[in-house]
């Protein structure tokens, strides 16, 4: 009696084969996570939180054509959709423990599943997080995570709490992965070896993956960002157009969420954002929240070599006022953006040495009648009027 009402519902619906078949696969095995007390299968998940502990949640959605082009590969897809979500938990200072996935597929293609599942499950060993649930729908490409991650009370890095007089401080470089997203689609490609470059590409996503793994324990010891590995690999190849490029792409393509920085910087920095709509556009949040401006100096922003090469022999005749706009306003960095006490400025710089993340000092928050973005060269103010990444702007 029950097998008979039960198998219509369990074998015969395409839906719930799919979920079974790629994604839920023994989920509670693949961590040891404590908090977990019930993942994929029930109408929700469980999760117990201990005492003294704060969840962080935040959902994201990366749509065909807007987030990542057309016909890219699903293990990109997945990679790009896992990174920029645990961005905000790294962002917030959490630690990453769940995912929930919905997707919206137009067809049910095994060999997308299997390649988009199989990248997140590695990056979800890697991470040492839970897929707990999600929904399954057919319409146009588009997936949705929704991450959430811990943190003890009173360490989260809110926008809203920067002070007076604070440093800000960015990690990495910015503006490659805007460069790198034209130069995909950039007639520039024409002049290189496109084969080298796409093989290129693949190896060093594999390097960066290889990077990731093993990883023992979820408070420390994180990967590492892919500019360390791939500004070591760039001193090979500074004058290789062809490189130079690839490495841009594979900025756009594989960016590398700053959790073991957020985590590191959580009970010293007083607010914190990552850079998905570009510097201009983020820093600006943490004005807007905190009730601050913040004077950044030009000069000082960390813009690599490769992007000003490649910019340059993109925009012969380019002025400085377009570079500093891509580069600030482009998106698509996930790189931190945070305040200090201006007096910690010397223990962040070392903090940056010992995670091996470039950690770069560019300005200070001050008190102002507006909230705003200034930004200064040679000690005058600098007139840029720049909007980051707008969804409907046009
Ligand atoms: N449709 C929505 N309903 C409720 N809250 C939303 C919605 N879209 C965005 N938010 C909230 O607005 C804030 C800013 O969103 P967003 O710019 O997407 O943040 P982030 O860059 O960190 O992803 C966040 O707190 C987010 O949760
Ligand atoms: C094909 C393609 N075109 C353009 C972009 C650039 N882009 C799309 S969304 C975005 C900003 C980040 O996305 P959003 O949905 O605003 O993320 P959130 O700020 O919510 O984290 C950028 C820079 C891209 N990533 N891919
Ligand atoms: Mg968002």
């Amino acid at each position: 009696m029950t097998n008979s009402i039960r198998s219509p519902f369990v074998s015969h619906s395409k839906e719930f084969s799919l979920i079974h078949k790629y994604f839920n696969l023994p989920a509670i095995q693949r961590s040891n996570s404590p908090y977990t007390n019930l993942g994929i299968g029930d109408d929700c998940a469980l999760l117990e939180i201990p005492n003294d502990t704060l969840i962080a949640i935040s959902t994201d959605t990366l749509v065909e054509h807007r987030h990542f082009l057309v016909n890219t590969d699903p293990a990109d897809i997945a990679y790009k959709a896992f990174m920029v979500s645990i961005s905000d938990l790294a962002a917030m200072g959490a630690t990453p423990r769940w995912v929930s996935l919905a997707l919206t597929l137009p067809r049910l293609d095994d060999l997308w599943l299997n390649r988009f599942s199989l990248q997140l499950f590695k990056l979800l060993d890697a991470y040492d997080m839970q897929l707990i649930g999600g929904d399954t729908t057919k319409g146009p490409l588009a997936i949705t995570l929704t991450v959430q991650g811990t943190l003890p009370k009173d360490t989260a890095l809110k926008r809203s709490n920067a002070k007076d007089g604070d440093a800000i401080f960015l990690s990495g470089t910015i503006g490659n992965s805007a460069l790198g997203l034209k130069m995909i689609t950039d007639v520039l490609n024409d002049e290189i070896n496109i084969h080298h470059v796409e093989q290129d590409l693949v190896s060093q996503r594999n390097l960066i993956l290889d990077t990731f793994l093993p990883i023992h324990h979820i408070d420390i010891a994180k990967p590492q960002s892919e500019h360390v590995t791939a500004s070591n690999l760039n001193k090979n190849h500074t004058n290789d157009l062809g490189w130079m490029i690839n490495w841009l792409k594979g900025s756009y393509l594989y960016p590398k969420a700053q959790v073991e920085l957020g985590l590191a910087i959580r009970e010293i920095a007083n607010s914190a954002i990552d850079i998905s709509d570009g510097l201009a556009s983020d820093l600006n949040h943490i004005c807007a929240s905190s009730g601050l401006s913040a004077n950044v100096i030009l000069d000082s922003l960390p813009i690599s070599q490769t992007f000003k090469s490649v910019y340059e022999k993109r925009n012969i005749n380019h002025t400085k006022e377009e570079l500093f706009s891509l580069a600030l306003s482009g998106g698509d960095d996930y790189q931190l953006c945070f305040t200090v006490d201006n007096g910690l400025k010397d223990d962040i710089v070392i903090l940056g040495k010992q995670l091996n993340i470039p950690l770069t000092c560019i300005g200070n928050m001050k008190k102002s009648n507006v909230a705003e973005v200034c930004y200064f060269h040679d000690g005058d103010k600098y007139e840029l009027i720049l909007s980051g990444f707008d969804h409907f702007s046009s």
